[in-house]
């Protein structure tokens, strides 16, 4: 029931809020099946990247296109109705439980509609028990069965992490969107996480396009990788390529004397 990955192509956005210029003709290619990452110091350009290609925010000019579909200008939920998923930087989960919030994320794959479903009727009731066994299987694929009916609120941080990466599956994407998916994780959290991520694409042979500080955790899973500063693309290719790039290799530096 995946999303079959596509192509998702950026080309030559720009954004500006009040004067600042927070992405300037900005491209990338996010090749089918691959793990891309956008990287960049604090303020480069990537979250507000994410929220173009996820329908939050409008850019000026330039385009996004999904398999070929231009998806400028759509609405989140159509967004995610092609099958474009996203984790947030900040936890944004609903109260309730694990299942809950994973009910939730397959609402894009859910027929019946709330009368139906509020009644109980025969058709919405098979269909509910078909999605929460998904569901359950997703929660099972990220470690997550012995949480799935417990309150989230309960849940330490990087379970709820966790949980958050199932919701986004939920949505069986093609394109999964990370904004930073171990941050504020410790070392070992980290590393399972990197290694369920790498499950996620083999398995599923979907797309990952991650944003994330933690270089190590890049450079272990990225094929390709983008790099922004103060909006613009300054490098693009593999993670070695990228790493000896004297741009990039500047780019940080300067981050670190301003610190
Ligand atoms: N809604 C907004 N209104 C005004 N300025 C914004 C808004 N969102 C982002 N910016 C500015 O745009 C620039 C890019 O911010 P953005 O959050 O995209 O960077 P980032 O690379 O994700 O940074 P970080 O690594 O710190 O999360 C910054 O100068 C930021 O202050």
């Amino acid at each position: 029931m995946t999303a079959p990955a596509a192509r998702l192509e950026v080309r030559g956005i720009t954004v500006r809020f009040a004067g600042l210029t927070a992405l300037d003709d900005v491209s990338f290619t996010v090749e089918p099946g691959t793990v891309h990452a956008l990287i960049g110091p604090n303020g480069a350009g990537k979250s507000t990247c994410f929220n173009v290609l996820s329908g939050v925010y409008r850019a000026a000019s330039g385009s996004v296109a999904y398999g070929g579909r231009e998806i400028t200008g759509m609405p989140p939920h159509a967004v995610t109705g092609l099958g474009i998923a996203r984790t947030f930087q900040n936890i944004v989960l609903t109260a309730g439980t694990v299942a809950d919030n994973l009910m939730l994320g397959r609402h894009r794959l859910t027929r019946a509609g709330f009368a139906a479903t509020a009644l109980r009727l025969p058709g919405a009731v098979r269909e509910q028990r078909r999605h929460r066994a998904r569901a359950a299987e997703i929660a099972g694929f990220l470690g997550l069965e012995a949480h799935f009916d417990q309150p989230v609120g309960a849940l330490p941080y990087g379970v709820r992490k966790r949980v958050e990466l199932a919701r986004a599956l939920c949505a069986e994407p093609g394109l999964l969107l990370l904004d930073e998916p171990v941050a504020g994780m410790n070392p070992a959290e980290r590393l399972e996480t990197a290694d369920t991520i790498a499950a996620i694409r083999a398995a599923l042979g979907i797309s990952v396009l991650l944003v994330e500080h933690d270089m190590g955790m890049v450079m272990r899973l990225a094929d390709t990788v983008t790099v922004l500063d103060f909006g613009r693309r300054i490098a693009d290719g593999t993670p070695e390529a990228v790493q000896q790039d004297p741009a990039v290799l500047r780019a940080y530096l300067g981050q670190e004397e301003a610190a």
